[in-house]
């Protein structure tokens, strides 16, 4: 008979923690996961294959499926007839496979990849309804204990912030949709997950589909679905992000990124409710209300001619612009105390504060890829170092390059001397705040093209992200 791979972890209390099988063929999705069940409050019991779930041990209270393929179905029907919460997972393309398993009973279904961060948030609200008495649970590990969420999953509470959570709050109930600007990593998902978790939808699916990262000629199935023989590969009939949604929430990411031929069919979606499947004639009736988001400036892309003016204004009933982190004062150190407690407790390590210059050196950066890029570099300081302190060496050179060290000699030749992108960004982000966020203008009066600004932005995102 088949072995559990992984079984009760030492040192936790079985009764505090929601006890979890995680059905995962790929060990990479495995370790996210796992991380994950533990910030979610939750505990391995036990890690096994598709094949062999059926080694699944008893006293369990949640099972996250990963499924493959059709044949996983059937696991999902045994659990769920074993009386779990079953909660599925699959990866992009498989929308219509979680929709069937949403019908045999699985409760949600997180589209892959994900982070441990984003799965933990979804984990949490259905671990606390298995054990509603339970203490909604923190992190374990020998960190700090992190304060924890101030809204929703948001950390901070900065009166830029507090903007934000209120609007949420007038906002979530409408069945209007919502348009959220921000620069990368500001939190845009996160918003349309508190969205849809304080709305009348709550219990109904939410879904997201990053348009930025799926092939354009797979686009319109991912949203619509498709019908068998639409395409080549098309080898049978599958429902989309919109059914996959039905009742709740639909989030798009990076709508910008939308193809115009396929903007007019959202459009109607948004008139009249009406999608069809790629390749069927009738049309189907939706009932999704949709959240959408760009990093780049709506207006411009409208007069620039990528984004449809209907669409636009269709869309843009609900505005909720995030501020950036570098307008959030002292978040940065409660968002900094939180992840180096919540990296440390993941990776084991026995991290307890930060240095103060390390902490001044934090807060004085500007932060061009926001949150997550906070994020990534306590990960990378966890990852690479060890406690309990977490010191200036281990930042790296673009956020200690942002002043002379203590004791620098006044008159030295090479003091104030930087990376020329540095500067470079210091006087474009410069110039666009002083345009009140109007990038087209900041361009003009810089006297380069909107694009460059966009394109330098999207360079030094993807460098905060490595
Ligand atoms: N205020 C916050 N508190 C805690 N975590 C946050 C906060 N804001 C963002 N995050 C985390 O930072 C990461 C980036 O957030 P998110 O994906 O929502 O940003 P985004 O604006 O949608 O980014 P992109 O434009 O690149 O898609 C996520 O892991 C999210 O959980």
């Amino acid at each position: 008979m088949p072995q559990p791979l992984t079984t009760d972890a030492p040192g936790l209390s079985p009764r505090a923690r929601t006890r979890v099988l995680l059905v995962e063929g790929d060990a990479a999705s495995a370790r996210v996961a796992t991380c994950a069940i533990a910030t979610a409050g939750g505990e391995v019991v036990a890690t096994l294959t598709p094949e062999n779930a059926e080694a699944a041990p008893g006293g369990l209270d949640v099972a996250i499926v990963d499924l493959p393929g059709k044949a996983a179905l059937s696991t999902v029907d045994r659990l769920v007839a074993r009386g779990l919460t079953v909660v599925a997972t699959s990866g992009a393309g498989s929308v219509a496979l979680a929709v069937e398993a949403m019908r045999r009973g699985a409760v949600d279904f997180i589209l892959k990849p994900y982070t441990p961060e984003a799965l933990a948030r979804r984990l949490l609200p259905r671990f606390a309804e298995v054990d509603a008495p339970r203490e909604q649970p923190l992190p374990a590990g020998p960190a700090s204990t992190p304060s924890g969420p101030d809204f929703a999953a948001f950390v901070g509470t900065s009166p830029a912030m507090r903007k934000v959570y209120a609007e949420i709050e007038r906002i979530a109930p409408s069945r209007a949709p919502v348009f959220v600007t921000g620069e990368s990593g500001t939190g845009k998902e996160l918003c349309a997950e508190a969205i849809h978790a304080r709305s009348g939808r709550a219990a109904k699916p939410f879904v997201a589909l990053n348009c930025g990262a799926i092939p354009r000629e797979l686009m319109e199935s991912e949203v619509f679905g498709h019908v068998r023989g639409a395409f080549t590969g098309a080898t049978e009939d599958r429902a989309g992000a919109v059914e996959a949604a039905q009742g709740g929430t639909l989030f798009l990411d990076e709508i910008g990124e939308m193809e115009l031929a396929l903007q007019a069919k959202l459009l109607r979606v948004l008139q009249t409710g009406e999608f069809r499947r790629v390749g069927e004639v009738r049309a189907r009736q939706s009932d999704v209300r949709i959240v959408c988001a760009t990093h780049r400036d709506p207006q411009a892309e409208v007069a620039a001619g990528r984004f449809r003016q209907d669409l636009f204004y269709r869309l843009h009933v609900l505005p909720l612009a995030l501020p950036p982190l570098r307008e959030r004062g002292s978040d940065v150190a409660a968002l900094a105390e939180t992840f180096l407690a919540r990296f440390s407790a993941e990776e084991g390590r026995g991290f307890r504060r930060i240095a103060p210059d390390a902490m001044d050196l934090l807060v004085a950066y500007d932060w061009p890829g926001n949150v997550r890029e906070l994020q990534n570099v306590l990960r990378r300081a966890v990852v690479l170092g060890d406690g309990p302190e977490l010191t200036r060496e281990m930042l790296p050179v673009e956020i200690t390059l942002r002043r002379p060290a203590a004791g620098f000699a006044p008159f030295c030749e090479t003091d104030g001397i930087e990376p020329f992108w540095i500067t470079e960004r210091r006087v474009i982000e410069r110039a666009v705040a002083a345009f009140g966020g109007n990038t087209a203008k900041a361009a003009a009066a810089l006297e380069i093209s909107p694009s460059t600004i966009y394109r330098k932005r999207e360079r030094w995102a993807e460098a905060a992200k490595a």
